[in-house]
């Protein structure tokens, strides 16, 4: 587990790449939420982590690998939707997306998010190379939450594309207040059970669990307390996709004073070489981080 001195790559950082890469992806938001009507429809395509694309996935994908594509001192575009990286100029800077994060909830109209990460250096890349990350919230408001420089901030967009930052510098609220955990609770480990059902004691806690991850850790980040994709007995890697979403998440979590961790270690710290690898995923106050490590020991 880690937590605030999110120490990543050293080399110079290509400040003004990172800035249109940001620019990008919250002026795109606006495009991907009023195209998504017409596409709560599966598609008939697989993505390389064998689910169903929905008709949406694909359209935020190609939007977003066009825009992010053309930038400057972009090298590398990889999403989770796309079994192979793509090579999109010469720049040091690879940007890893989950383009539409929560889409298998599109059909009960739940909230959904757009997931990035800015890496120094070529795809798969490590947790440390990680010089910017964050997200969009398509909720009643569209937010996007970015992590850099030490830094987290919040934005809101408007509907004609223009953001506005209405948060600097968030801090996770100590004595966190709300918790999330995914997967079918028959499934959980047995000492992953135990944690939860010690966490769930503490009446200063509330469920809060949307089954859309980035609507649930958007609700860590403003309440405190823990949001965990647990390894499960049938699925011992877990869900969640390192490259996609657990570095950017525990990138955004350990930058805001949080803590993250795949059971062992920090979600940073994850080495496995497939660009689609899975990890456990656990993310929120240092405390209960490190009481779910303990757990799991
Ligand atoms: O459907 P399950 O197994 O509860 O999984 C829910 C999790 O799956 C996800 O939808 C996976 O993300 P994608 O929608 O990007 O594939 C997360 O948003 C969410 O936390
Ligand atoms: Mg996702
Ligand atoms: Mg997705």
């Amino acid at each position: 587990m880690a937590t605030k001195d999110v120490n990543t790559a050293d080399s110079p950082r290509d400040t003004k790449t990172i800035d249109r890469v940001v620019d990008v992806i919250a002026t795109t938001a606006p495009e991907i939420r009023t195209g998504l009507p017409g596409r709560r429809v599966k598609s008939e395509a697989q993505n390389p982590s064998g689910e169903t694309q929905m008709a949406a996935d694909v359209f935020a994908d190609d939007l977003l690998c066009e825009r992010i594509g053309a930038l400057e001192g972009v090298g590398e575009y990889g999403s989770e939707e796309r079994p192979e990286t793509i090579d999109v100029g010469n720049g040091p800077l690879s940007v890893a997306l989950d383009p539409l994060d929560g889409s298998s909830n599109l059909k009960p109209n739940n909230t959904m998010g757009t997931i990035f990460a800015v890496y120094d250096g070529p795809l798969p890349a490590h947790g440390r190379d990680i010089v910017a990350a964050g997200y969009v919230l398509y909720g009643p408001v569209m937010t996007m939450i970015v992590a850099r420089d030490g830094v987290v901030d919040e934005y809101v967009i408007y509907d004609d594309a223009t953001y506005e930052l209405v948060r600097e510098d968030i801090s996770l609220p100590e004595n966190g207040s709300v918790y999330g955990f995914g997967g079918r609770v028959p499934d959980w480990t047995e000492d992953f059970e135990a944690f939860a059902r010690d966490v769930e004691q503490d009446d200063s806690r509330k469920l809060r669990y949307g089954g859309s991850m980035i609507g649930d850790v958007n609700q860590i980040l403003t309440y405190g307390g823990i949001f965990s994709y647990p390894a499960l007995q049938s699925a011992p890697e877990g869900k969640l996709r390192v490259q996609f979403e657990g570095y950017p998440i525990g990138y955004v979590l350990e930058t805001a004073g949080g803590a993250s961790s795949d059971g062992t270690k920090s979600l940073l710290d994850v080495d496995k070489p497939d660009l689609h690898a899975r990890t456990p995923l656990h993310i929120g106050n240092a405390d209960l981080v490190e009481k779910l490590e303990s757990a799991l020991d």
